[in-house]
């Protein structure tokens, strides 16, 4: 018998499932364009899409059935923000005249600027007014069609500061739609307290915060700020090594103002993902691409660090790494929550063709997160992220730029609404 379908979005001009897995090399040039298409949903999950008559063939609908007609828009699956911050409070716009007067993202640090700056407001914020500005930041990324968002701790780098981001993290999930995936980041920086013992807050790291995270289940992921001036290859490995024996999947910050040997890291310790890689090393990413290891691309921070240098997107393509793109959204390098707006970004400055940018945004963000089986594509049985775009065809999100081309977005089978109104 067919399957009853509770939502049905017909009339699409062109589908864009990114079927198939975790795309490698040429395979990224594929995202399942389906022209004349409709995908039918329930219970939260894909049940059939493709072309419009054999969706409509292979599905029961009735008198209950919601119908969305797409009026020949584009329709993707929703974007996967695979690397923020978006957890922590105030903002950081002084900083933007710092940098025009000459001073760079480590000297400001060092300075105890930068993350320091928001660590000491983060902490001082109680926890009813991160909650909402952090709400009223996934509020603007959904309205901008991401439908899956990984948020990282790391504004509290104290052991109670840490765990309550992360506890915060765990509250957000049940209080609006966004699907939230978690990674502690104690060691994103060195707190000052600890400023002339750097190891003496490793060992902090890991051997009290790393064991408590692990034991409260508050995070899927382990990740370090793998940096000159920040944490050491050595002092990131050891971080990294004490998170796999609690059961935490190794992230890595790696090689973004210098080449430091973080990717090479990355795949010695398996990680999942290692990120930015602004200055990977030809070796590093021969040694991503034999580890199977994501990289995870930031234009957005390559952008506002305005220094000009962006990661070697199509050496690392041509070499098999599969590459996926997120907006690394925080309040020092990457003030945006829209991974959309970084759509011309990733064309222009990484160059990548629009295929590739939406596949490193859905699919590849997916595997950076180890959820590629279940978000990402939309193929029958996987959970119903779409959104429908003000947008003929798939170069069009990669061509205008600057402006919410959402017209709705769907998550897990829910319609949340129209684009425009969900922008505060
Ligand atoms: N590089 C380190 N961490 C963030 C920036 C965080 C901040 O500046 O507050 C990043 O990924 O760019
Ligand atoms: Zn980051």
């Amino acid at each position: 018998m067919r399957s009853y379908a509770e939502l049905v979005v017909h009339n699409i001009g062109v589908l864009a499932t990114c079927a198939g897995g975790v795309k490698r090399g040429r395979d990224m040039l594929d995202a399942g364009l389906v022209e004349g298409a409709a995908v039918a949903v329930s219970g939260g999950r894909i049940l059939a899409a493709g072309p419009e008559e054999e969706v409509k063939g292979a599905v029961r609908t009735d008198g209950r059935t919601k119908f969305i007609d797409a009026e020949g828009c584009l329709v993707t699956p929703g974007l996967v923000d695979c690397h923020t911050h978006l957890l922590h409070a105030g903002s950081r716009e002084k900083e933007l005249t710092w940098k025009l007067e000459g001073k760079s993202y480590l000297e400001i640090l060092a300075a105890g600027g930068g993350i320091l700056s928001t660590v000491r407001e983060t902490r001082r914020a109680g926890d009813e007014m991160l909650l909402e500005q952090t709400k009223k930041r996934l509020a603007r990324a959904l309205a901008h069609g991401t439908t899956t968002v990984e948020i990282k701790s790391g504004y509290g780098l104290s052991v109670e500061e840490e765990l309550r981001a992360l506890r915060l993290v765990r509250r957000l999930q049940r209080e609006q739609p966004v699907e939230l995936v978690p990674t502690f980041l104690g060691a994103h920086a060195v707190p000052e307290e600890y400023k002339n013992e750097p190891d003496r807050y490793v060992d902090l790291v890991c051997d009290e915060m790393i064991p408590r995270v692990a034991r409260e289940k508050l995070a899927l992921f382990n990740d370090v700020f793998c940096e000159e001036g920040v944490f050491t290859v050595d002092q990131s490995r050891r971080i990294l090594q004490a998170g796999l024996a609690h059961g935490l999947r190794p992230k890595i910050h790696a090689d973004e103002m210098a080449g430091s040997g973080g990717a090479e890291l990355a795949a010695e310790v398996g990680a999942v993902s290692a990120d930015h890689l602004l200055h990977v090393s030809p070796r590093g990413i021969r040694a991503l691409a034999a580890a199977g290891t994501v990289a995870v691309l930031l234009p957005g921070t390559a952008y506002y660090l305005a220094s000009g240098h962006y990661a070697p997107a199509r050496a690392l393509i041509e070499a098999g790494v599969p590459v996926a793109v997120a907006s690394d959204a925080n309040p020092g390098s990457c003030p945006t929550e829209a991974l959309q707006s970084l759509f011309n970004t990733a064309c222009l400055y990484l160059r990548l063709r629009p295929a590739e940018v939406l596949n490193a945004m859905t699919v590849n963000g997916a595997a950076a997160l180890g959820l590629a089986g279940w978000l990402g594509s939309i193929e029958p049985g996987k959970q119903a992220d779409l959104v429908i775009w003000d947008a003929p065809n798939l170069d069009y999100p990669a061509y205008h730029f600057g402006v919410n081309l959402v017209r709705q977005v769907i998550k897990a089978g829910q319609i949340i609404g129209r684009g425009e109104e969900c922008v505060c």
